[in-house]
């Protein structure tokens, strides 16, 4: 199989990164377009061979990193944001081949986050403190010791920022990384790593292995060296890798699936709603925050659904390099049956689509709305993880929330109402990782991210990224003892 292939005029290197080395494996797998279903290429398939390799590998990598100053390892971070910024026209024409979502967001909005990544959390490196403080004279001295080469698995839908998201504050930790991209989407972790070389970050540091989740994963999630696994995926996979991890007892940080409610109260700004739901849609609705449970107050729901099917029937579908286009392909013919089983089943329960409800050639879904929908039904439950919204109503705020609370996720939710006070009893009572109110995907990385419920286990951001990569250490000096042998 040929190294190297060459993706939208960009060569991208087929193997995996190991030890500041490229590695084949002898086995491969095909990586296709989502855009036409076109080869990309054949990408190496590892398995446990490849993990120990790559774990050995950060291991041995992990002393002189972690000896490695803050600021020496802060530089380092930004000049591999600088190698993003200067490469973000290929990354995301790259990553648009490879997942099909929108090249003008890849553009503008997703690999500009990437580059973000790096200088947060250098940035926050070097601001990371915790004041000593005093026990009956006694000084408590708190410092963020590097824990050691960490297990960093991640999924498909927004491959480069949601890998990104975990390897920067890994490495600014001081932490070595073993990288899995999701084998629907593994090339920009390829580029990755060589933009990181570039930067001068030391072999062995950051390690990019390829491969199917089921092959690889156990051999990852269960090594006695690894000291943390970050994992952002689906509840099924996260179960897996829990018990993996629970031979060595590996702290494990969990960022899983959804099922958010938006809530439209009668007092909201009808279009600002309207807007807010429609961007539902966004990456073919295949966004783990993404509220798509719409809820919205009686008197307002048949104008709210007017207006809603009047702008998301505007919508553009159609190829994801195409500046107009609003909406792309699905990943995956799996995940284009995956989601029209999910509508056909919930239209045969009584469900109606007020738009959608049905593919549209290739791997496209038309954006669909289903009214008509029971709390308890699959389609209210269970997360589609595609262009998929359901709308319900509700008289009053408690029934909002019951309704809004009433799934086993708890991710996110999107408030939208023109009372203040509304705005803080409702969300006060919401059980959600995040809560946006007149808004949607406002992010600042220093606010814990995370899920509640099976939405997730412990939050990343800001300090919450280095409480996990960390070793949290507190020293306790006496204020006695200091005079015998020294004078
Ligand atoms: N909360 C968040 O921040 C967030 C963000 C994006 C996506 N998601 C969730 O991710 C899911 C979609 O992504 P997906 O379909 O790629 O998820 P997935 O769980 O199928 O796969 C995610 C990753 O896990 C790997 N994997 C599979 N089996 C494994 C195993 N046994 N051991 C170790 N690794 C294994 C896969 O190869 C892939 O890299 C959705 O549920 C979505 O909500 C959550
Ligand atoms: O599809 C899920 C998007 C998750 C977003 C983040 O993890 C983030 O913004 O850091």
């Amino acid at each position: 199989m040929p190294d190297n292939i060459t993706v939208a005029g960009v060569a991208v290197d087929t193997r995996h990164w190991i030890g500041g080395l490229r590695v084949a494996s002898a086995d491969t797998f095909t990586d296709h377009s989502p855009i036409d279903g076109s080869v990309l290429g054949e990408i190496a398939r590892g398995g446990p061979t490849e993990a120990e390799a790559a774990v050995a590998a950060a291991r041995d990598a992990f002393p002189a990193w972690a000896a490695t100053s803050r600021t020496e390892r802060a530089r380092i971070l930004h000049a591999i944001a600088d190698g993003v910024e200067k490469r973000i026209e290929e990354l995301a024409i790259v990553e648009t081949t490879d997942n099909g979502a929108l090249l003008r967001s890849h553009r503008r909005g997703v690999m500009p986050r990437v580059a973000h990544n790096f200088r947060f959390f250098a940035d926050w490196l070097l601001k990371l403190d915790h004041e000593d403080f005093e026990t009956r004279g006694h000084t408590n001295h708190v410092s963020w010791d590097p824990a050691g080469p960490c297990v960093l698995i991640t999924p498909w839908n927004a491959p480069l920022m949601l890998a990104t998201w975990k390897v920067a504050p890994a490495l600014a930790a001081g932490d070595t990384v073993v990288l899995k991209p999701a084998e629907w989407s593994p090339l920009t972790a390829s580029l990755l790593a060589d933009i990181a070389a570039e930067a001068g970050l030391p072999a062995g540091v950051l390690n990019v292995v390829q491969g199917y989740g089921f092959e690889i994963g156990d051999a990852l999630t269960s090594h006695p060296d690894v000291r943390r696994i970050s994992f952002t995926g689906s509840v099924p996979t996260a179960r897996r890798i829990a018990q993996s991890a629970a031979a060595n007892l590996t702290p494990l940080s969990l960022e899983l699936g959804g099922k958010s409610p938006l809530l439209v109260f009668a007092d909201a700004d009808l279009d600002l709603a309207v807007d807010l739901a429609v961007e539902q849609y966004d990456n073919a609705g295949q966004v783990c925050l993404a509220g798509t449970r719409l809820l919205v107050e009686e008197p307002v729901a048949e104008e709210f659904t007017r207006r809603f099917v009047a702008k998301a029937s505007a919508l553009t579908q159609g190829d994801p390099r195409d500046e107009a286009t609003d909406i792309g392909p699905t990943i995956h013919s799996r995940q284009l049956e995956k989601i029209d089983g999910f509508v056909q089943r919930a239209v045969a329960a009584g469900a109606r689509a007020v738009i959608g409800g049905h593919r549209k050639g290739g791997q496209y879904y038309a954006p669909t709305l289903l009214t008509d929908v029971a709390q308890d039904s699959e389609i209210v439950q269970e997360e589609v993880f595609g262009p998929v919204l359901t709308l319900q109503t509700f008289a009053g705020e408690d029934e909002a929330v019951r309704l809004a609370n009433d799934t086993r996720f708890g991710l996110a939710a999107t408030v939208v109402t023109g009372d203040r006070e509304r705005a803080e009893r409702v969300g006060g009572q919401l059980v959600a990782g995040t809560v946006w109110v007149n808004c949607f995907f406002v992010r600042d990385l220093q606010a814990p991210f995370g899920g509640s419920r099976q939405s997730g286990v412990g939050r990343e951001g800001g300090t919450w990224s280095f409480d996990f990569y960390c070793d949290l250490k507190n020293t306790v000096t006496a204020p006695k003892g200091w005079d015998q042998n020294h004078g």
